[in-house]
Parts: structure tokens; sequence; C-alpha cells
């Protein structure tokens, strides 16, 4: 690579943009010529105005000397100082030796190598231009190498290991030009913290170390974009490894500055030398400001933003702050955005720009004003502030910023900056808190406070002569005014600074004449490591614009020695605090916010939880009260059912009772009832309902006949059952002998279905019941236990349980007594039967007695003879006087009363039996016993009257029953 190149002056100067060349430059003014001999230079005069190079021809001397410390003996401070602007201390040795400030050529440094020695120890390197520029009463001064933040010091590295590091610029190994030639310091070393600890404070001596905190570098462009460029540029020649730009011709002289960057040389190159120690420095909490000098379409942008395949200084600082993020695990890091331009002495808030720019008619934007603050120094408000997560969002912001940007084709620049742009990034960072102490993470405490530091990317608007065009005037006036305000204070800077070291005050300094000066007091001013990158285009000939860019060199020049910096690590702040300092420390307002809403976040979480809760409950409650309902629902029908079935039943046994035994044991009623319960083969309602037309519309039909009559007439055709077929079967049920036998037999198997119906009724009762139970149990369990009563501790679900409990254990007690009563009948039948053999075997007659042909009993004449005539049938009429039991037979009567007594021992039992179910059923409450000894139903929906007991034992017939009952048809006569 080539790091030093004479170029000739291109016959036809190329400025880029990569469009085509340029148009040819104005020729120069004439120079008074400068004496080769003497680079003496005297700034303000040349300062006055930065883009005339009338001015500058004759001002470059020297640019001056450092603080009174590091001046060399110059004979006339005042007036012209012949010092090297590489007067500054020097390093330390690689032994560890102390740097001692170079004050003059005499103070040695490190010897450039191949140093003539000559009187001034111009540098060997450069001997002839050395003796060819330091002729005259200038003084050279060797490089001095001061501690400084931004040339890898603070990693310990001597400027020999800085040149050893492909990455850094190139070792500074200055040969002082003994003729007075102007360079700036390569500086390096200790951080300034270090210096000033070892020293005993920071407040120790500053002025000298502060120096190497300032970067100036010159970047030389290319005629063409490629970097390709003429060989010779005539005067100009430039020697990269020496960071040296040499001028030969009027005013010539030799300018080294900390980097010289040639036309081969990229924008990585660039970044890595004169930016990347500033940045990574500004992450650890030092404020830094680079910006980029320069005449009109030299390169500013180019440096600064760069392009897609050769990214500028922005976009690598931008990588490199999320590289040091990712590298710093033990920090936590906040950064925020922003970007302003200064167009015509107004600033412009280029991130809240609308779409489009701020060109012309576009709506116009709140003023922004600069104000300061004694910790944030002078900030631009109300400036819109990005926080940004990512080098992608962050160059995306900065995208749209630049786009907003003004920029116009000027004579140079096709695409002109016409203003300053300045992108900020404030960077807090603080120490993360240690992840074994969860609880104070969470409580948002944190072991050190915020630091807050700013780095500052400024692309300057280009110096450029007077344009034709009015606007492009107007801009150019404000560009050049604001420029030469800095140009003004730089220069001032040394003339202050001399001023305060011999009176204690600073001479004053005009940063507000303009934005520009005064956004950038802070950096100027010390409190911030700088960088300033200066970007020429050496051309010769006649559209050489030699004057402006001997201007900018001396610009550059002079900044490098007036600029002092005493950047110090900004300090933590504690608290997100009042006011606007404390505001301005987002990482720990969010910090604090966080906290807050985390806590919000919890009570309200809390209370979702408890809302969710007291849901579920009434969910819950509604749930239970929806199937409480239904249980009811349910139980109220079966309790109907049970009642109806109860009543059913006690009808079915007041029906037995009445029908079952009669005085000839007939049970005609009943046992049509369980004909018909054959008949209809089984099906439970239609058993039911013959049984309830039995007992409810047939009660005063059938059974509540006189069983004598019934006796009588068991032949007659029943009516309903056409044929006389059922009467055929009434005559069976008498038995063969008219005695009931086989009517017990038909009570027996109706007993028996009744039976196993209650039966069936009563497993689905049980089934239902412990169903009920199970549901209310799982119910309880899954429910919650103390908010919601469940339906088996509802007490009017407990009480309607216990009902019907009760009620089955009534039906229980009812089907005993069936039981017993089913039981009583077969015994009945049994020995029935057993009588009735005994006396078919003793009197034929009984057999007929037993038909009915013979009477039966004592007192009652005779109704039938055989064959003679029969007695006619007792018509029936409603409210006949029930027929008394059938006389016993003669010889039954006064023969052989075994059988009979058999038969009565038998009735007793039934009728005892039968009384006993009563008297329960009456203490039981289910019957009432009236004044006349019946008993009735309690529920007296009926108010049938059945027989008594004694009824029963006498085999009287019973009382009339209040019911009216329908007429029988008469029996036919047989
Ligand atoms: N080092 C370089 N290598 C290649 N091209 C360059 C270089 N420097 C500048 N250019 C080209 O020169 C042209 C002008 O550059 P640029 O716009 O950066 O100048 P400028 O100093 O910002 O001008 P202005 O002050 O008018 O904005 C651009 O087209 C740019 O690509």
């Amino acid at each position: 690579m080539a790091s030093t190149s004479t170029l000739p002056t291109p016959s036809r100067p190329v400025t880029n943009p990569p469009a085509g060349s340029l148009p040819p430059l104005p020729t120069p003014k004439p120079r008074r010529s400068l004496p080769r001999r003497c680079h003496r230079y005297d700034p303000r005069p040349s300062l006055r105005s930065p883009l005339s190079s009338s001015n500058s021809t004759s001002n470059l001397t020297t640019v001056r000397s450092a603080s009174s410390g590091r001046t060399p003996s110059s004979p006339d401070k005042s007036l012209r100082r012949t010092i090297s602007i590489a007067s500054f201390p020097q390093p330390p040795k690689a032994g560890g030796n102390t740097s001692r400030p170079s004050t003059a050529s005499s103070v040695t440094g490190v010897p450039a190598s191949g140093s003539t020695g000559t009187g001034s120890g111009t540098g060997s390197t450069k001997p002839k231009r050395g003796s060819r520029l330091s002729t005259g009463t200038t003084s050279s001064y060797r490089s001095s190498k001061t501690p400084s933040l931004l040339n890898g010091s603070a990693d310990g590295k001597s400027i020999l290991a800085d040149a050893r590091d492909p990455e850094a610029s190139p070792g500074h190994s200055r040969s002082s030009s003994a003729q007075g030639s102007c360079s700036t310091s390569a500086t390096t070393f200790e951080d300034v913290d270090d210096a000033s600890t070892a020293k005993g404070g920071e407040g120790g001596s500053k002025p000298k170390e502060a120096k190497g905190n300032v970067i100036v570098s010159v970047r030389v462009r290319p005629d063409a974009p490629n970097g390709e460029t003429a060989r010779t540029h005539g005067e100009w020649s430039v020697e990269g490894r020496q960071s040296l730009v040499s001028y030969r011709g009027k005013e010539g002289g030799d300018y080294y500055y900390d980097n010289v960057f040639t036309t081969y040389e990229n924008n990585a190159k660039v970044y890595d030398s004169a930016a990347k120690r500033l940045v990574r420095r500004v992450m650890e909490g030092y404020h830094g400001t680079v910006f980029a000098y320069g005449m009109t379409g030299t390169g500013k942008t180019f440096s600064m933003q760069g392009t897609a395949t050769s990214p500028g200084v922005i976009p690598l600082a931008i990588t490199d702050i999320f590289s040091f993020i990712r590298e710093t695990p033990h920090r936590e890091f906040l950064l925020r955005v922003s970007y302003l331009e200064i167009y015509n002495e107004k600033i412009h808030d280029l991130l809240s720009a609308p779409a489009g720019g701020n060109g012309p008619g576009t709506p116009q934007q709140e003023e922004i004003k600069l104000r300061e603050d004694s910790k944030r120094g002078v900030y631009a408000t109300p400036l819109k502030e990005e926080i940004v997560q990512s080098p992608t969002q962050l160059l995306r912001v900065i995208a749209r910023g630049d786009h907003s940007r003004r920029t116009s084709s000027t004579q140079f620049n096709s695409r002109s900056s016409r203003s300053h742009a300045v992108v900020q990034i404030v960077v807090e960072s603080r120490e993360r808190v240690p992840s074994n102490n969860a609880q104070d993470k969470r409580a948002g405490i944190a072991p050190g406070g915020v630091r807050v530091s700013t780095l500052s990317l400024i692309d300057l608007a280009g110096s450029e002569r007077a344009a034709d065009d009015k606007e492009r005037r107007t801009e150019g006036a404000h560009i050049n005014k604001s420029l030469l305000t800095l140009g003004n204070i730089i220069s001032g800077l040394s003339d202050s600074k001399e001023k305060q070291a011999n009176s204690g005050d600073g001479r004053h300094l005009p940063y507000r004449d303009s934005k520009l000066t005064r956004l950038l007091q802070p950096a100027l001013s010390g409190n911030s490591l700088v960088s300033i990158l200066c970007t020429v285009q050496l051309v010769s000939g006649v559209n050489a614009n030699t004057g402006e860019t001997l201007n900018t060199l001396k610009f550059a020049a002079r900044a490098k020695n007036n600029i002092v910096s005493h950047a110090k690590k900004a300090e933590e702040a504690y608290g997100a605090g009042g006011g606007d300092s404390g505001s301005r420390v987002l990482l720990e307002r969010y910090r604090m916010e966080i906290s807050t809403l985390r806590g919000q976040l919890d009570t309200q979480a809390k209370a979702q939880a408890e809302k969710e809760l007291k849901w579920d409950e009434q969910q819950f409650e509604k749930e239970a009260h929806a199937r409480h309902e239904e249980q009811v629902l349910e139980m109220q029908l079966a309790r109907t059912a049970l009642k109806e079935r109860i009543e059913h039943l006690n009808r079915l046994i007041l029906s037995s009772k009445s029908t079952g035994v009669n005085s000839h044991g007939s049970m005609s009623a009943l046992g049509r009832l369980s004909r018909m319960s054959s008949i209809d083969n089984g099906t439970r309602s239609l058993r039911s309902s013959a049984s309830q037309s039995t007992l409810g519309a047939g009660y005063g039909h059938s059974s509540m006949r006189p069983n004598s009559f019934m006796s009588v007439t068991s032949n007659d055709p029943m009516p309903g059952f056409p044929g006389g077929s059922f009467g055929q079967e009434e005559d069976d049920d008498m038995g063969e002998f008219g005695d009931g036998k086989a009517s017990l037999q038909r009570q027996v198997t109706a007993l028996q279905a009744d039976l196993g119906d209650k039966n069936r009724y009563i497993s689905t009762l049980e089934r239902r019941l412990l169903q009920a139970r199970r549901s209310s149990h799982s119910r309880m369990s899954v429910g919650v236990k103390s908010t919601t009563s469940t339906i088996a501790e509802h007490p009017d679900s407990s009480a309607l349980l216990r009902e019907k409990d009760m009620e089955i254990n009534e039906l229980r007690i009812q089907l005993d007594d069936k039981d017993r009563m089913l039981a009583a009948l077969r015994s009945a039948t049994r020995h029935r039967d057993l009588a009735a053999i005994t006396s078919d075997v003793q009197s034929p007659d009984l057999a007929l007695a037993a038909k009915g042909e013979i009477p039966t009993a004592p007192n009652s004449p005779p109704t039938t003879s055989h064959g003679n005539g029969a007695t006619p049938a007792t018509p029936i009429d409603k409210g006949a006087t029930p027929m008394p039991p059938p006389p016993l037979p003669a010889h039954l009567k006064n023969g052989d009363g075994e059988g009979e007594r058999d038969r009565k021992k038998n009735m007793d039992e039934v009728s005892k039996m039968l009384d006993e179910m009563i008297q329960g059923r009456v203490e039981s409450g289910h019957l009432e016993r009236d004044s006349l000894g019946a008993v009735k139903n309690v529920s007296g929906d009926f108010n049938r009257r059945v027989s008594t007991s004694a009824e029963v034992r006498g085999l009287k017939p019973s009382p009339p029953t209040p019911v009216p009952t329908a007429p029988l048809p008469a029996s036919p006569p047989k």
C-alpha cells in the first residue's frame, strides 16, 4: 500500500461523485509566496476567513506552542510562536519510565528514525524536506507522546506496540522537522485517570496529559472513486506512514497529524485509526466527539457515512457500540439516539421531520433551542430521542435522518450537504445486579449508579466559495460563518489557555456566535474526547483549490494544538431524581418504572385471580343451585309418585281386606283384578289402572257389593266383558264349591303381582336415592368447601331425603304387611283345601253347599234345590241391603262341624292378621278410625269406609258404602 504519493496536478481535476469529473476549479487567487524556510503561522488572521486563500497564504508560520509547560523556549509568544504542533509531552519509555513532557527539540522524545539531528532533531526520513521546510527561525520538536485515551495507551501499549497492531493506525515515529514543520502529536499511553491517579488525584497536572485526548487526522480524497489518483499533484505530497502532508508551493510546508490517510485508504482504516478507540471510551463513560471538516466535495459525508460496500465512521461506530455491549456482560446499557441538522442557523430535528424531508412547504417544526445544563452541558431541546436496541435499528434511525437532511448540488458536489448534521448517541450504562442477589434484582436495586455518556458524530457542511445561486449563497454564508466561528474559537483556545494559565481568567470565546460552536462547546472546551477528520483533495493546476486545502490543513493543525481535553468518565448518577439531568437517566427511570409496573402487574394479577375465583364460585353456586333445583324437582316427582303409589297400595290393601274376606271367602273383585292383571300380560300401567278401576270406579260395583250376592250372581256376565266368559271365570273363581278357594288362589296371584310391582318400584326408588346421594357427595367433594353449600348440606334437601327414607320405610312396612297377609292367605288356602278335602269325603253336600246350591247359613232358607226350580235370584239394585253370609247346610251345621271349625279358624286367623295390619296402619296414621269403629284413609279423598275387623271376624256384611255404586245387571236366573 502506498503511503506516500506524489500527486501531480491532474490535467482535469475530478470531483466525485462517481457521476463524473468536477467542473474546473476556479482559478486560485494569487498567493503571496510562502517563505519555505519558515512555516510561521499566525492562526488568528488566517482563520478570520477560512475560506479565503489569500489570508492563509501568508500565515502558515507555526501553529503555536503548547501551553507554557510544553512550550519550547519561544522567543515571542505573544506575537509569533514558532513551535511545532508536535510539542507535546513525551510518552513514557517502554521501560516504564514516566513520560516527560517534550517541550523543545532539546527535550528528546523518541528520536525520529533517521533523524539527521541537525540542531533540532529533524527527521532523517525527510532530510530534504526537513531542511527545505525548517529554514528560518522555526523550531521543531519531537512528537510528544501524551497519555491518551484515544491511542490505546489505556491498554498499556506503547507506540511501538501500537505500530505492530495491524488494526491500529501506523506508529507515528515522527521526525519533527527541525525547520519548524507543523505536526501534531502522536499520542499514546496510560489512561488519563490512571495517570492522574498515579499522581495522587485527578486535579493534579492535567492539561499536559489531556493533550492526547484529541486526535486530528487528514484524509486525502482520490480523484477517482476507485481510489486512483494521479501520481503527482504538483506541489503536494502525502506520506501516510509519517502522517505527513507537504506542500511545496507558496506558503508550503510539512503538515503532520495524528493520521494522514492517503487516497488508497478505505473507510475501515479511517475508522480504526481515528474513531474506534474514542467510541470504546464513550462506551466506558467518556463523552466523545468526532467531526469531519473540509471543503465541499472532499469526502466528509463519504467518510462519516460511507457507502453500502464501504461503511463509514457512523455505521462502524454503531457496530462497535453493540460489540462492546456484547463483550461487557457485567453492565447493562441503554442507547438512545437523536439526529439534528443546523441549516441556515436553525436547528431541525431530523428524526421528527416529515417524510420527504424539511423541504419548503413542509409543516413548521417547533423551534429547537440550545440550552445549557451543568451536567448535560449544551443540548438541543425539544429533540426527539429514539431508544434503539440493535445496530440495524440504530442504522435505520440514522438513515431516516439522512433522508431528511438537506442536500443540493454545488459546484464541487452534486449532492452536497448544506447543513451540519449531528448524530448523538447517548449511552447509559450501569453495573448489572449480581445474579445471586435475586431479591435486589426484583426490587430494582442496583449496586451502582448510571453512567451517561454521549457520542457525537458530526458531518459538517462543506466550506465553499460564494455560489451564483441565491439560495446556495445564503446557505454558503451560514455555513461559512459557522465554520469561521469554529476556526476562531479553536484559534482562540490557545490564547484562552495561556491567559487562563497566567491570570486564571480565560479569554471569552464566541461559542454563541453560531449554533454549531455552541453545540460543540463542551467538546471544544475540554469535556470530551475529540477526533477531527479533515478531508482534502489535492489538486494542482488552474483548478486547484489550494487556498481552501491549506486552510483545512491549518485548521487541523490548530485544532490539534489548541484543543485540550480533560475528558473524564462521567459520574454515576443515582436515582431518576428530579430535574432535567435526573430525568435524563432513562436507565434508572426505566428500572424504577419497571419495578412500579411490576408491582402494578402483581396487584392486577392478584385482583384478576380473585375475580376469577369469585366468578368460579358464582358459577359453581349457579350450577349447584341449578342442580339443586333439578334434584328438588326430581324428588318432588318421586314423592308424588310415591304418594300415588302409597295411596294405590293403601287402596289395594283395603280392597283386599274388604273383598278378600267375605262370608264365603270369595274375592270376586280382586279375582277379577288379578284376572285382568294376568290377562293384560303384565304391563304395570294397565294393572295399575285396573286396580284403580277396581278400587276407584269399580269400588262400588264389585268390591262393595255384598259378597253373598257376588257369590250368588257369580255366573252373571260382567259388564264390559261380553260373551259371559268373564262370568264363567268368575264361577271358576268362586271355586268348585263356591268356597272361595279358587278366589284365594287368584288373590294370592294378584298379591304376588303387586308385590313384584312394589319390589321393582322400591328398587327403582332405592336406585334413585343412591344416585342422588352419590351425585350430592361428588358435588360436595368437587365444590368449594367453604363457600358453597352442597345439596346434602342443604336443610331442604336433607329434609327431603329424610322424608324419602321414611316413605321407603313405610313402603317396606307395607310390603311386610302384604307379605304377612300373603302368608296368611296362603295358609288359609291350605287350611281350606284341607277342610274341603275332608268335607268332600264326609259329605258330598258340602260341595253343593259350597257351590251355593244348598243354603250355607243355618238361618237361611234354602235357596236352591236339586232339580226343582231355583229360587229366584234376589234382584240386585243399588243400595240393596247386603246379603248376610250364606247359611251353612244343615248337615254341616249339625253334622261334622270339623271342616266348619277349621274354616272358621282360618278365617279367624286371617281376620286377626288383617286386624293387626289395620291397627298398625291406624297407629302409623295412615288410617283413622271413626266412632263406629270403621276406618278410613287419612287422606280422606275417597272417604271410604272399610270393614272393621269385627265385621270381618263375624263375617257380617259390610255396611253399604257411601260411595254410590253403579247398578249391576241382574243375574240371570239359574
Ligand atoms: N475517499 C474517497 N474515496 C472514494 N470516493 C470519495 C472519497 N471521498 C469522497 N468521495 C466521493 O466524492 C464525492 C463527494 O463526497 P462527499 O459528498 O462525501 O463530500 P463532502 O465533503 O461531504 O461534500 P459536502 O460538504 O458538499 O457535503 C462523493 O461522490 C464521494 O463518493
